[in-house]
């Protein structure tokens, strides 16, 4: 099922044009990675499509009731106020304890509920915010750069509870990144970016356009077919949509 369809669309950052002209969708049941250099225009593309900047040109249309749980770039904590992890979840909406409980559980960090914000790792920090996400039950799970100060061994396990979210919640997920052959590997399809879609498809295909070659180079093969390697298992749980996995 479509959840989300930008057809030619073109946005601007403080009147200069960013992003332009792009066509894409998201299925529920699949992963999507924008990658692309700093400034290539992901986060404002993020921004176009849920909302929060308004198009120069274009649509962006939506399955009705479409509920998005959204992960930003950054928070800046510093300066904060004592404040459990408990309490922030329950900001700006309350929620039940027991579904807190299970939020924190399914983003790896069952035991965090009584901790001071302030005193998270950034790993943690990143999971207490995937939970505050997952409490809204999203049909699509958006994430800016959410493994951004993990190191490699964190970022993939990262991947791999999303990947496990999106088996559990059958929900979509679009994704920015920079790790970019853990996340390539972990993506059903890919999005490459430099103000516009440079090229886009799967991983493999992605990997080979002299698109991609001409922005990220060609020395990530080795990490890249490790990572697959690991990643045989299917996705074919929830949905009618096919994938095409190793
Ligand atoms: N609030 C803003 N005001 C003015 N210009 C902005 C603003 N946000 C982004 N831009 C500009 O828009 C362009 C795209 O920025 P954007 O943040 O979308 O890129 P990105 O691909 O997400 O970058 P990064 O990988 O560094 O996070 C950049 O040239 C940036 O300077």
């Amino acid at each position: 099922m479509r959840l989300i369809t930008a057809t030619g669309l073109t946005l601007q950052q403080a009147g200069k044009t960013v992003m332009r002209d792009v066509d894409m969708h998201i299925d529920r049941g699949e992963i999507v990675t924008l990658v692309g250099p700093n400034g290539s225009g992901k986060s404002t593309l993020i921004k176009g499509l849920i909302g929060a900047i308004k198009p120069l040109q274009g649509t962006v249309d939506t399955v009705r009731g479409l509920r998005i749980g959204y992960v930003p770039q950054s928070l800046h904590m510093d300066g904060l106020l004592p404040l459990t992890v408990r309490r922030f979840l329950c900001l700006p909406i309350r929620h039940e304890a027991d579904a807190m409980a299970r939020a924190l559980s399914e983003a790896g960090v069952p035991d965090l509920a009584e901790a001071q914000m302030r005193t998270l790792s950034g790993g943690q920090f990143q999971r207490v915010m995937l939970a505050r996400a997952l409490l809204m039950s999203p049909d699509l799970l958006i994430l800016d750069e959410a493994t951004q100060g993990l190191d490699q061994p964190g970022a993939a396990d990262f991947y791999r509870k999303i990947d496990h979210v999106r088996t559990h919640l059958n929900c979509a997920v679009l994704m920015v990144s920079h790790d970019l052959h853990v996340v390539m590997a972990a993506s059903d399809r890919v999005l490459c970016l430099n103000g516009h879609v440079c090229c886009e498809g799967t991983p493999e295909v992605v990997q080979d356009a002299p698109e991609y070659r001409a922005l990220f180079g060609t020395g990530a093969q080795g990490a890249f077919a490790i990572y697959r390697h690991q990643h045989d298992h299917d996705h074919h749980h929830h949905d009618e949509h096919e994938h095409d996995h190793a």
